[in-house]
């Protein structure tokens, strides 16, 4: 899949470019429905099969304050992008000037004089361009005026809940990391390099890697059973995500004691997919105590992993 960051740099014209709009964050089953139908629709034709999206989050620029954790980084949401057969992504720098773009600026300009578009897919609920003035009504204007064709994809429901990246978020700030995976059609992941922490880890005979938290939406404070990957290998482990009450830690570290495995990772890359939450985070009055029950939470990751078909 080719990536083209900036509108500048794209460079065309592509065969019949049919084009998916939108921010995606999370890529979950609603956007991955998407994605198939405009690969389906452009291969039948020998077509170009595109996303067109921005970054940063617009939340970002526009109401930084609002702007929520991400459920995907820019890579992890490319891989999930590909894996559903899209040929290109076209990602343009989300700034005010941007934002500020009259929504049939951005149809004329970009979509049409840029990629030469020939068909849009978006989500039921889509709007665009400044204060959202782009709705699908408009869009199918313009499609008459300019020559494309809008095809919109309906909502799809899960246990009675619209899919969408803002209730995914709210059910992995609450540790329902089994719920969120059928959402996202895949286990809910953290990426990152692996950090450096207190250094109690392997004092205590547990050492865990430790995950930067400062981009990533992390599940709720507790410990899960978890699969690690790591190098193309998978592991199990268990994972902490927490402010390690028993040593009075005010900042929130999401941390992996990973099964079998006995190398200094520190700055490698890490993948942590969230299997399911065993329990709350406590306090203990002393280590001796929270390594015993770290000893029994081992023994219940175990067990859920073995039951557990991946
Ligand atoms: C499976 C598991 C469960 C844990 N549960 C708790 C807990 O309930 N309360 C707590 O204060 N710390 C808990 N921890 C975190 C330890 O306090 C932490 O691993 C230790 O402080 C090492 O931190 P460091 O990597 O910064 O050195 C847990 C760690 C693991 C691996
Ligand atoms: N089984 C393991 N699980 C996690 N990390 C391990 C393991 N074995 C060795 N390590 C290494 O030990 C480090 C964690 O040790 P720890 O004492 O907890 O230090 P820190 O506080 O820096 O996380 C990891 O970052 C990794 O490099």
């Amino acid at each position: 899949m080719k990536i083209v960051r900036g509108t500048k740099h794209f460079s065309g014209p592509l065969p019949h470019p049919v084009v998916a709009l939108g921010n995606f964050d999370g890529v979950h089953l609603g956007h991955q429905l998407i994605f198939r139908q405009v690969a389906e629709i452009a291969h039948a034709k020998q077509g170009t099969a595109m996303v067109f999206t921005f970054e940063p989050h617009p939340l970002k620029i526009l109401a930084p304050e609002k702007a929520p954790p991400l459920l995907t980084t820019f890579r992890q949401k490319m891989e999930l992008i590909e894996q559903c057969g899209i040929d290109e992504v076209v990602c343009a720098d989300f700034n005010q000037q941007f934002a500020d773009q009259r929504p049939r600026d951005f149809a004329k300009d970009i979509l049409v004089d840029l990629i030469g578009v020939k068909e849009i897919v978006v989500g039921f609920d889509y709007a665009f361009g400044r204060g959202r003035e782009g709705t699908l009504s408009y869009l199918k204007k313009m499609g008459e005026e300019f020559g494309f064709d809008v095809h919109v994809v309906d909502e799809i429901k899960i246990n009675g809940h619209r899919v969408s990246s803002s209730y995914v978020r709210e059910l992995i700030e609450d540790g329902r990391v089994e719920e969120a995976r059928q959402f996202l059609g895949r286990y809910y992941s953290i990426h990152g390099p692996v950090v450096h922490g207190y250094k109690t880890g392997q004092r205590i005979g547990f050492p865990t890697a430790n995950l930067d938290t400062s981009k990533v939406q992390t599940p709720g404070t507790g410990v899960y059973a978890v699969r690690v990957i790591h190098n193309q290998k998978e592991y199990n482990g268990a994972a902490n995500i927490g402010f390690n009450p028993t040593f009075h830690r005010d900042r929130l570290s999401a941390e992996v004691h990973i099964f079998d495995f006995h190398q200094e990772i520190y700055g490698i890359d890490l993948e942590v997919q969230f299997i399911a939450r065993i329990r709350g985070e406590k306090e203990f009055a002393s280590a001796e105590e929270l390594v015993a029950q770290i000893n029994e939470d081992i023994e219940t990751v175990k067990s859920i992993l073995a039951r557990h078909t991946f």
